[in-house]
């Protein structure tokens, strides 16, 4: 429990009898980076401003750090840092002076605090500079910043990435990675696009239509994205050993419905069909798979889309 940042059940919201979250489960665990990645009106945003205190749900229950009656949760939740849609900015005031009325504003003490956080998210040497004058990427970092202005624990941002360059993508990702690891920070970022946040974040939540179509961390998404040959045979144990001592090789793996994955010799499907065939293993079937991330989020997108149709 003490490890337990977020925890909602069955958290639904509708708007004029829609349901825009339908029975949403989803445990956030400290110190991690967690990928919320949907497609646009997923529900991402939605899902994001009841965390924040910003809207209510219809139906289920939201606690933060164990809490969850409506008093606590606003206490607890001046433990978290928020940057969700489009930061709010005055563009005639400079970047100092926008997080000076944002501290100001949240009671938040001690002025030393807009140098760190400018610091943080790299803008010291700009921070004299009218934010009109700055790009996008620009803002996204002082959107940030003014989100850590109370040293959160728990930072959540909504689409910190969408519109930037890949310079500016590369800038969001290595200031969350730094977050997450110099201050233990836990980290709900959402996206449209799930290779945006690749590499930065350990675990994947994938949103559909307002519900939580699949969890799964990063080893498990690189495990499933890997290029390989998929095999099927009758026997598949004997498959094993038969292409682990002809191939030399131990990148193979035996999946829980049998199929064997092999990571190597991917240019040579031929060679690993006569193997088995001289070794006297009968294949069933062998064909090279992987996805790249995009075409592993649309399949889940458009699996989720066929179940909830069959089941109407
Ligand atoms: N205030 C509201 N009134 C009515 N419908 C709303 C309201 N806010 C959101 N919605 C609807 O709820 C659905 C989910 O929207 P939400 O903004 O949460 O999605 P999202 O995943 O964040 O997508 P996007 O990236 O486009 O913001 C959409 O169909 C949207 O039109």
């Amino acid at each position: 429990m003490g490890s337990t940042v977020l925890e909602a059940h069955g958290l639904t919201k509708i708007f004029r009898h829609t349901p825009v979250l339908d029975h949403v489960d989803l445990t956030v665990e400290k110190g991690k980076i967690y990928g919320f990645i949907g497609q646009n009106g997923a529900g991402k945003t939605t899902f994001l401003r009841i965390t924040a205190g910003l809207s209510f749900a219809s139906k289920g229950t939201l606690s933060l750090w164990g809490r969850q009656s409506r008093a606590d949760l606003q206490e607890q939740r001046k433990r978290m840092g928020c940057m969700i849609e489009t930061p709010a900015l005055y563009p005639n005031l400079t970047a100092f002076q926008n997080m000076e009325v944002q501290r100001l504003s949240r009671g938040i003490p001690g002025k030393s605090i807009i140098a760190d956080c400018l610091r943080l998210v790299g803008l010291e040497d700009t921070a004299k500079k009218p934010v009109r004058n700055f790009s996008l990427g620009m803002r996204q970092r002082l959107g940030i910043g003014i989100a850590l202005l109370n040293t959160p624990e728990f930072l959540i941002l909504d689409e910190p990435i969408n519109g930037l360059d890949p310079a500016g993508i590369v800038e969001i990702r290595s200031l969350l990675r730094h977050l997450n690891k110099e201050y233990g920070m836990t980290i709900l970022v959402s996206s449209h696009i799930l290779e945006e946040l690749y590499q930065t974040a350990s675990q994947f939540i994938l949103i559909h239509k307002g519900r939580i179509i699949e969890e799964l961390s990063d080893s498990q998404l690189n495990e499933q994205c890997k290029r390989h040959i998929a095999i099927k045979t009758t026997n598949p144990q004997s498959a094993l050993l038969a292409l682990e001592k002809k191939l030399h090789t131990e990148q193979l793996r035996l999946m829980p419905d049998g199929t064997i994955r092999l990571y190597e010799s991917l240019d040579d499907v031929e060679t690993v069909a006569r193997l088995l065939s001289e070794s006297g293993i009968l294949v069933t079937g062998l064909n090279l798979s992987g996805d790249t991330l995009e075409d592993y989020f649309l399949r889940k997108v458009g699996k989720a889309s066929h179940e909830s149709t069959v089941q109407v």
